[in-house]
């Protein structure tokens, strides 16, 4: 008979699951990059600029889930971008699609076992700032772990101190020298029209917010509401890794009554589009600059 694990607080992979799965992709290459990218709905054109790219499809790494939304291709690629070694994940598990939260940031862990000290974040965000526009880049300088804050934080269940230890901080996650840099590059580019920095907010989705729902979650301080991201730089900055995390306001979260706007995943898929080049010229400058 099968063993049976009715202990339900142990979080599903432990630590030597991680290795396993960190050894078997890294089967694949001989790089040994030290920054990873996980790459947000629509944003994984990134990985097309990516010089010599190995990519390892999750189908081919045993036991790995995979991403089951538009958007999200479902590979690790490995290569050398703004000319440093990098490796990006296309294709993120959000907590909507099923996975439970130790799930979806699960890759963050096995990133650490690869040897990944900085971790770079995107994702597409719906904005609640009134001065914000459908296209923005918004850099992440603080977030609010709604889920968490409501009994569902990735870090719940046994804790395994060879991941990190049982209680964090998690004020100050998204590192000030990055901020800074991501903010030159931008600059230098021409495009400071269309940057912020703000708090992002994660909700569990998939519903995208009431009117209501969106005028709580600006109250609470947040500019950009979102279904990912906080699940992975909590797990980075519990496994010790430097955060940075970018918004691209994909919509403008309707906050009226009555409004006639019904935004769907094709508009965000749309606006994830139109930015794929700056995004590109972007993250190589950025990740150029990054020591
Ligand atoms: O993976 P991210 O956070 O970029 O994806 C956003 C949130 C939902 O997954 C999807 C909604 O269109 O885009
Ligand atoms: N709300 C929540 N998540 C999102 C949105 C939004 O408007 N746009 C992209 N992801």
């Amino acid at each position: 008979m099968a063993a049976i694990n009715a202990d339900l607080s142990v979080n599903g992979y432990t630590f030597e699951d991680i290795q396993t799965l960190a050894k078997e992709i890294l089967k694949h290459t001989s790089l040994r990059p030290k920054i990873a990218l996980i790459c947000g709905t629509g944003l994984g054109g990134i990985a097309e600029v990516v010089e010599n790219p190995i990519t390892v499809p999750y189908e081919s790494i045993p036991g790995f889930p995979v991403s089951t939304v538009e958007g999200h291709s479902g590979n690790f690629v490995f290569g050398t971008l703004g000319g440093k070694q990098v490796l990006l994940m296309r294709g993120r598990l959000h907590y909507y699609e099923g996975y439970p939260m130790w799930k979806v940031a699960m890759p963050v862990r096995v990133m650490k076992a690869m040897g990944i000290e900085t971790l770079l974040l995107t994702n597409a965000a719906g904005g609640l700032n009134p001065k914000y526009n459908t296209g923005d880049l918004m850099i992440i300088k603080d977030h609010i772990d709604l889920p968490g804050l409501t009994g569902e934080c990735v870090l719940i269940g046994k804790n395994d101190t060879r991941f990190g230890p049982r209680f964090i901080a998690t004020n100050a996650t998204y590192d000030h020298d990055l901020r800074s840099k991501f903010k030159q590059v931008v600059l230098e580019l021409g495009y400071g029209n269309i940057l912020q920095e703000g708090v992002y907010i994660m909700i569990g989705g998939p519903t995208f917010s009431s009117a209501a729902e969106a005028r709580v979650l600006r109250m609470f301080g947040a500019d950009a509401v979102g279904m990912s991201t906080v699940p992975e730089s909590v797990v980075g900055r519990h496994s010790g890794m430097r955060i940075f995390g970018v918004s691209l306001i994909s919509d403008m979260v309707d906050m009226e009554d009555g409004s006639k706007f019904l935004v769907t995943h094709e508009d965000v898929l749309k606006t994830a589009n139109e930015r794929a080049l700056l995004m590109q010229k972007v993250f190589v400058k950025f990740i150029h600059l990054i020591d």
